[in-house]
């Protein structure tokens, strides 16, 4: 009973049935209770029972079919039985590997994979010249190396599996199915399968004999059943998964494959999952921590380079066969009895490596190294296979490699030693260019692995195809990197966001940052972020180190970096938003900036606020040595300053001394309120020093900050599009994000200092920094104590002068006094502004009273009064409250009006200060 054919079993089997039916019965229900490891015992029982040499296990195999037939199991059953008996026989056992190619295993000295001795040192040199130009070289070497060793280390994968060891990594790779690339796999492949036999190479006459063909897995619509033939058809060997004709079953069995390590032990796969398939694809679209994806679809692998691996492919599979035969003495010639006799050999030596690798290579991350120091090792032991060849004296040497530009002689010991460390280097690049930060390999915050994998899964199940890396975790947010694999837009990633968001509805913070053209950066956090401190800027080493001539801390980015800008470069900087949203906070940060860093003098600060609050927020500047004057809080006394500043531009134009000059920052804000309250004869002279301030003054040292809530054109005046630095706050409506940036987005922003920031690099996206009140005090307080005025071209601006000098000049805004005569209206308007001007509040009917007039009447007066800002109604309908304390503080118009009827100065002064002694 040599060979039995499928029909001799089933008649065999019918006989037996029909003849002891009742015993059979029995034995089946036994069998069909038992365990894996019993069905595993009874075969070993049977080999005991059947085998006594190895020549005679083809036969053995026939037995024991019969064996199992007579089990009457199902159909499926015995399939599997006989499957599984047939798979156990080849392969590892113990420290053996069972040849499944009848050729090799019974013919060792006439088989297609003879090893020839090395006699002397030009063989050697012909030989490691091979070697070198085929896993060394420049453009394909990189490729045939690393899948070389991975075909290696699926051919030992039992015995890592039985030590402890798992390959971090599958491997896909994809290529065009014609490709010489695909060729070039297939080959390396077929050489490292111990059992393919070289037909090229045969000697025997009946080359069928081998047994045994290497082939490709096509995937079928089965997952289960392929998944099956797999792991007992090609465990210990290399095979390729081949997905370019069946891409819907390759995905199935990739994925399933991809899961295997996480549910071996549910799926019963623990001892059995013995086998490293390459999975080769045309485009690859799905994204497994655990698989190592190489696109290679545009590598072009030239013919010359495959027939050198076809030449030598007799003498590479001969070194892989004698590696695997031998592998106690290839891999661990120095293990003694001791360690042979441990549970797991391989482990100490390969831990060792890798420790190596990691510790020599830090930015490599930890499943690299593993991967790397996996694949070097077998490359190690696979080299070794030559020295063993040699016949000539250990010590001879020999020049193979150059170094320097000379040809070094050393001994082939050393010549190995070169060429396993070149492949160490190789490999290291080669993991540095296909798989710089997997997930789960360089993230060891279990957290953060935790929330890559649902970031991939729910994005996944989007049909986009990212892989998330962490690339840091700062207190309060996880920063991850994200590689979008093929198919699959940066904008896919950024636009699916706020449902992936919402399907993790832990994380309240979750942002894509696609500035960076290299990478997204995606920013997950519990909570909203809330880096605002501006003192942390203003402590930071980069701020005190900094080189800028006036640095602004702005806020930190996304990512939680703090931005510091250089106000001196922008040159001038417009700062818009609707109200609330952040701005005088953005200008007291910039403000305090230059006070923090500036102390000797070397910027001066002009301050506007034209808001129209009766106390400015700005005050507390006040007396700050870098002030150039009080904060200035008047349109008019405003248009005096612009004017004075325009002249110093231009006088500092002419000077040679400009270089030692301070610089003169100028902060407005709301700026479209100095044109609102001026009239119109001046309004021209401002527009026109404005607009060469703002084209010019960067030549004198000059910049201006300019705040607005609504930068439309129109209320803008003057011309503001040279303006290149905008920092947009939340706006309101979006034509006013459009107004600010050009672009819609700041309508988007939640508020509280949350900004767009356009300057040399655009749409920055930025917390802006925030300090509270009595801190600034605090700090303010100290700088004003180290102040020392050092420039002696300190630029002062004194606000009484300003006033006087402004009511002289011939633009004044009060015009020929006592020319008109009021009407009526006019004449009461006039009587109730200078009454008011006295008293602190008024009421509706304390003026009917004062002017003797009627509640329509008054009411009229009294809405002219308001559009005059002389006037502003308290809260609950409770009367007036008088804006101006002194002559600054009215409007243009008002003074304009008063000016009009012949009342002087000095008139609106004394009904002033009757109003300043009625408080004392
Ligand atoms: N960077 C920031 N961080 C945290 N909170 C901020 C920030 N900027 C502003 N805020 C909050 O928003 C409030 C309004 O800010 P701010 O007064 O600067 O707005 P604004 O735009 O100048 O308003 P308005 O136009 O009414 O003057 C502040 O009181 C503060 O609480």
């Amino acid at each position: 009973m040599s060979k039995l054919s499928d029909s001799d079993i089933k008649r065999f089997h019918q006989r037996l049935i029909t003849g002891i039916d009742k015993d059979l019965n029995s034995f089946a229900t036994f069998i069909k209770d038992l365990e894996e490891e019993d069905v595993v015992e009874l075969n070993e029982y049977a080999h005991s029972l059947f085998i006594s040499r190895h020549k005679e296990r083809a036969m053995d195999m026939d037995k024991l079919k019969v064996f199992v037939s007579l089990m009457n199991l199902s159909c499926a059953d015995v399939k599997r039985i006989l499957s599984y008996l047939e798979s156990i026989e080849y392969g590892w056992h113990g420290n053996e590997y069972i040849l499944n190619n009848s050729c090799l295993r019974f013919h060792p000295l006439n088989h297609c994979k003879r090893k020839s001795s090395v006699c002397d040192v030009e063989m050697a040199v012909d030989i490691f010249g091979e070697i070198y130009d085929i896993f060394f070289d420049k453009e394909y070497g990189k490729i045939t190396l690393f899948i070389f060793n991975y075909c290696l280390t699926a051919l030992f994968i039992k015995r890592l599996n039985q030590d402890g060891f798992s390959m971090p990594f599958f491997l896909q790779i994809a290529c065009d199915r014609d490709s010489v690339l695909y060729q070039l796999i297939e080959k390396i492949v077929e050489i490292c399968d111990v059992n393919a036999g070289l037909f090229s190479n045969c000697t025997n006459d009946d080359h069928a004999y081998c047994g045994y063909i290497h082939q490709t897995y096509y995937p079928t619509q089965s997952t289960a059943k392929d998944l099956d033939d797999l792991i007992h058809n090609n465990k210990d060997i290399p095979v390729i998964i081949a997905g370019h004709e069946n891409e819907r079953y390759y995905n199935a069995l990739l994925r399933e494959i991809a899961n295997i390590p996480n549910k071996k032990n549910v799926l019963g796969l623990k001892d059995r999952f013995n086998f490293l398939p390459i999975f080769i694809c045309p485009m690859i679209k799905s994204s497994f921590d655990n698989v190592f994806d190489i696109d290679l679809t545009d590598l072009e692998v030239s013919k010359t380079y495959l027939t050198l691996l076809r030449k030598n492919e007799q003498m590479l599979a001969s070194w892989v066969l004698d590696l695997v035969k031998e592998s106690e003495d290839r891999l661990f010639p120095q293990m003694n009895e001791y360690s042979i006799s441990r549970k797991h050999p391989f482990s100490g030596k390969i831990k060792a490596y890798i420790n190596y690798i990691s510790q020599n290579y830090p930015d490599v991350t930890l499943n690299n190294a593993k991967n790397i120091g996996l694949l070097n090792f077998f490359f190690k032991g696979y080299l070794r296979v030559f020295n063993r060849l040699c016949t000539f004296s250990l010590d001879e040497k020999f020049a193979c490699f150059e170094r320097k530009g000379e040809m070094i002689s050393q001994t082939r010991e050393k010549n190995i030693a070169m060429l396993t460390d070149l492949s160490e280097h190789d490999l290291v690049e080669f993991h540095r260019r296909y798989l710089p930060s997997p997930s789960g390999a360089c993230i060891h915050d279990k957290e953060a692995s935790r929330l890559a994998k649902q970031i991939e899964k729910h994005y996944r199940a989007l049909k986009v195809f990212i892989r998330v890396a962490l690339a840091a975790v700062k207190e309060d947010r996880y920063i991850f990197t994200v590689d979008t694999l093929q198919g699959t837009k940066d904008t896919d990633v950024s636009g699916k966001i706020g449902t992936v968001q919402r399907r993790m509805k832990k994380y309240e913070c979750f942002r894509v940052d696609l500035r960076d053209k290299k990478s997204i950066k995606l920013i997950v956090a519990e909570k909203p972020l809330e880096d605002n401190s501006l003192i942390e800027i203003l402590k930071h080493k980069d701020f005190a180190n900094s080189k800028m001539e006036i640095p602004y801390a702005v806020g930190f980015d996304e990512t939680g970096d703090i931005c510091i800008e250089d106000i001196s470069e922008f040159p001038h900087l417009l700062l818009a938003g609707a109200t609330r949203s952040g701005k005088s906070t953005a200008m007291m940060s910039l403000l305090m900036s230059i006070a923090y860093k500036h102390w000797t003098g070397d910027v001066n600060v002009l301050i506007m606020d034209f808001l129209g609050k009766t106390d400015s927020d700005f005050a507390i500047f006040n007396n700050q040595p870098f002030l150039s004057c009080p904060v200035i809080t008047s349109p008019m006394v405003g248009l005096k300053a612009i004017l004075r500043l325009h002249e110093e531009m231009q006088k500092r134009l002419q000077d040679k001394n400009l270089p030692n000059m301070p610089y003169i920052v100028c902060v407005i804000d709301e700026f479209p309120r100095l044109f609102a309250d001026i009239v119109n004869g001046s309004i021209e002279s401002l527009k026109g020093a404005m607009t060469e301030l703002l084209s010019g003054g960067r030549h004198a040292k000059i910049h201006l900050v300019l705040a607005a809530q609504d930068p439309v054109k129109k209320h803008m005046v003057c011309g503001i599009g040279n303006i290149s630095a905008r920092i947009a706050l939340k706006c309101g409506h979006y034509q006013n994000s459009v107004a600010i940036l050009g672009r819609k987005g700041a309508d988007k922003l939640l508020g509280k200092g949350q900004m767009i920031f356009d300057s040399h690099e655009r749409d920055k996206r930025l917390q802006g920094s925030f300090i509270k009140k009595t801190d600034m005090k605090k700090l303010l307080d100290e700088i004003k104590k180290t102040y020392v005025q050092q420039n002696k071209y300190y630029f002062n601006f004194d606000e009484i002068k300003l006033t006087s000098a402004f009511m002289e000049s011939g633009e004044a805004i009060l015009v020929n006094p006592k020319t008109s005569r009021p009407n009526s209206e006019d004449e009461k308007l006039l009587d109730a502004i200078m009454w008011s001007l006295s008293q602190n509040q008024i009421a509706n009917s304390r003026l009917q009273e004062y002017l003797k007039i009627g509640n329509n009447r008054s009411n009229r007066i009294l809405k002219r009064m308001e559009a005059l800002y002389l006037i502003e109604r308290l809260h609950g309908n409770l009367g007036w409250t008088v804006v101006p304390e002194c002559i600054e503080d009215m409007s243009v118009e008002a003074i304009k009006f008063l000016g009009t009827y012949g009342r002087t100065e000095s008139d609106i002064n004394s009904a002033l200060l009757k109003r300043s002694s009625k408080n004392d």
